[in-house]
């Protein structure tokens, strides 16, 4: 059989909200409710995170097309700039080449990138590329991911909850419920004091045994979180997430020395590759890494972070990323459950998470997700055909 090649590299940006974190959602949504943030010791940026430009990017939609007509496509957040960077510089690397040189691709898209590269916004750029050639992959195949990865270990994946009705994660059958941190370091004392009523609230309403999270989205000083981590030793915090700046390894590795002893350290939400996880792992002692699939390097580098997480002992609990990282949690020992992320404006109802880009995307029932939801070839979800598309670099 000869191998197709790549005949095309295309960049979308939907012309609209939508799409998992980070993007524009209705006003008097959870999740841009005075969410805790590295800005908000500005106070006029700390009532929304939209506020100093969280929502600018949007999406971009990576599609590839192959030889025999097969096309594979990805999501991930980058909207025109990450457009620009993979009509004009990757899809040089790209076009051409066979549907089954993963490897290469990456390799050749980090090193001819390096120079304005290695994290952020061009390896976002790159995480879309790289999922959309694993999707062609399992087209031209027949396999779904999780198949060419390895296979699944277990039939079911358990998921938590994020957002801010652990009470309703828990009769929904989700194993956990992760809160947003509201009050950072600039609301003192008192904001601590309002966030260890929130989760005593919380514990309350949803009884012992459930897990509680707090995710402190990168806006903590070490001092805060020291004192922060402590104020919540009674709650039976599963663990703190994301609590400090990410650059910041060895604040992290203080901080693991200093927390309450049970509390786990999580992180890595916005960290990338192999060598950011390294870092996180062997400077920063974290337990738990969140790559997001999306963001971090996609599925071939997130196997490599995988790796070395599981030679450090660490879990691997990707960020919320839907399918593009459901297929990597079916097929990894060390990734027992997902997270979901709620969408919903509420968080009090189970909707697919990037709606209303994608159709067919499977969601929890019951706090899980059967294994065979995902049996369809690449990543099994489609685009919807009613949310143009618009191709501002067509070449
Ligand atoms: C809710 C958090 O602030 C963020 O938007 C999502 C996130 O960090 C997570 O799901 O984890
Ligand atoms: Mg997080």
């Amino acid at each position: 059989m000869t191998t197709p090649t790549i005949t095309a590299l295309r960049a979308y940006v939907p012309d609209s909200t939508g799409g998992a974190d980070y993007h524009a959602q209705p006003a008097g949504h959870w999740i841009d409710d005075h969410i805790a943030s590295p800005m908000a010791k500005y106070p006029e940026y700390r009532e929304s995170r939209r506020s100093f430009g969280l929502s600018l990017l949007g999406n971009v939609v990576v599609e590839v097309e192959a030889s025999d007509g097969t096309v594979g496509f990805a999501p991930t957040t980058g909207g025109e700039p990450a457009a620009w960077i993979i009509e004009n510089h990757l899809a040089r690397l790209v076009e051409g080449a066979p549907v089954t040189d993963l490897e290469r691709l990456w390799d050749q898209m980090y090193l001819s990138t390096l120079y304005y590269g290695r994290k952020g916004l061009v390896v976002n750029a790159i995480s879309g590329v790289d999922l959309a050639l694993w999707d062609l992959l399992g087209k031209v195949r027949g396999l779904p991911v999780h198949a060419m990865i390895g296979g699944a270990v277990r039939d079911e994946i358990p998921f938590y909850a994020t957002g801010p009705r652990p009470d309703v994660a828990r009769k929904l059958g989700f194993i956990g419920g992760k809160l947003p941190l509201q009050h950072g370091p600039a609301e003192g004392d008192e904001g601590i004091a309002k966030t260890v009523a929130r989760l005593a609230a919380a514990r309350e309403a949803v009884g012992p045994g459930f897990w509680l999270m707090l995710d402190c989205w990168m806006s903590l000083t070490l001092d805060h979180a020291v004192r922060l981590s402590h104020a919540l030793d009674g709650v039976g915090l599963r663990w703190l997430e994301e609590p400090l700046l990410p650059d910041d390894y060895w604040s992290h590795a203080t901080l693991r020395e200093r927390m309450p002893a049970g509390m786990l350290l999580s992180s890595g939400e916005h960290e990338s590759t192999r060598y950011g996880f390294r870092a996180l792992l062997e400077l920063g002692k974290v337990d738990l890494v969140q790559p997001d699939v999306g963001w971090c390097g996609g599925l071939t580098e997130l196997l490599r972070i995988s790796a070395l997480a599981e030679s450090h002992g660490a879990m691997v609990v990707p960020h919320g990323s839907s399918v593009y990282s459901y297929h990597f949690v079916a097929t990894r020992q060390h990734s027992p459950f997902a997270e979901f992320l709620m969408m919903h404006p509420e968080g009090t109802e189970v909707v697919p998470m990037f709606s209303p880009l994608l159709v067919d995307e499977p969601v929890p029932v019951n706090g899980r997700l059967k294994v065979s939801e995902l049996d369809r070839p690449g990543f099994g979800v489609r685009l919807n055909p009613d949310r143009p598309l618009g191709r501002p670099y067509p070449r």
